[in-house]
């Protein structure tokens, strides 16, 4: 008998931890895992690096049909310049109807998946099992991105990375197309308070309490 492949979706503002609490969560729970906001930074990085501008939906959608999920150079992707890029063309629908057809692919080979990102909640898989949405003031998130990127032996102002979480919320959250927001059926976590084991012990229990009454 074959199994419906099971996908856990969990979305929220940049650096909330969403990434990090879904690579745990796909392990715990035997799934594949996809940061889609890796497919966004990939079209916006292929402009950048053939000097094209952001700002050109036609160009920006070239780029997103060239997207190979087989894999991202996470590392050549993370890059702040980069996220704020990728804010910009991800406002572009024929962008957004590209790699969200992509994602689902993703998401529907067996045993199913962790996606993370803006909108897996509300359009990506709708008909998720379980939904999360993960947050954290800005202020948290921006001190954690601030340490990370110290920690990896960059430099940055921990003022300017606060900015730049705010412009970017304000964007994701403003855009008309698949504006960032929690499902009306997400159970939201807010991390500000808690470690990233605590987290990811809470949304164990969330997901487990959610699966359970299913059975
Ligand atoms: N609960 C937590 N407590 C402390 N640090 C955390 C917590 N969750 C995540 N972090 C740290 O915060 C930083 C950002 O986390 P992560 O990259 O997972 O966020 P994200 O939401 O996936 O970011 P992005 O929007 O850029 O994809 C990382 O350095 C991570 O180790
Ligand atoms: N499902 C998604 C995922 C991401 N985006 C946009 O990409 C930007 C970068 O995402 P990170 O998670 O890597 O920070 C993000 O700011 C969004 O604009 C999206 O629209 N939908």
């Amino acid at each position: 008998m074959s199994h419906a492949p099971i996908v856990i979706a969990v979305d929220g503002p940049a650096a909330s931890g969403k990434g990090t609490l879904s690579r745990r969560l796909a392990t715990q729970y035997g799934l594949r895992h996809l940061d889609t906001g890796l497919s966004y930074r990939a079209v916006a990085q292929a402009l950048l690096a053939s000097g094209q501008p952001l700002d050109d939906e036609a160009l920006a959608a070239t780029a997103a049909r060239a997207v190979d999920f087989s894999g991202f150079d996470a590392a050549a992707l993370s890059a702040h310049e980069v996220g704020d890029a990728a804010s910009r063309v991800s406002v572009f629908p024929p962008v957004r109807r590209i790699l969200v057809d992509k994602q689902r692919d993703f998401a529907r080979v067996p045993p199913g998946a962790v996606l993370d990102g803006r909108d897996i909640g509300t359009v990506v898989c709708p008909d998720a099992d379980v939904k999360l949405y993960v947050t954290a003031s800005p202020a948290v998130r921006a001190g954690r991105r601030h340490r990370e990127i110290l920690r990896l032996g960059g430099q940055a102002e921990y003022e300017a990375i606060l900015a730049d979480i705010e412009r970017r919320d304000a964007r994701d959250m403003g855009r008309a197309d698949s504006p960032l927001r929690p499902a009306d059926d997400a159970h939201l976590l807010d991390t500000s308070q808690m470690s990233i084991e605590a987290a990811f012990l809470a949304a164990c229990a969330i997901i487990d309490a959610a699966r359970a009454g299913k059975n």
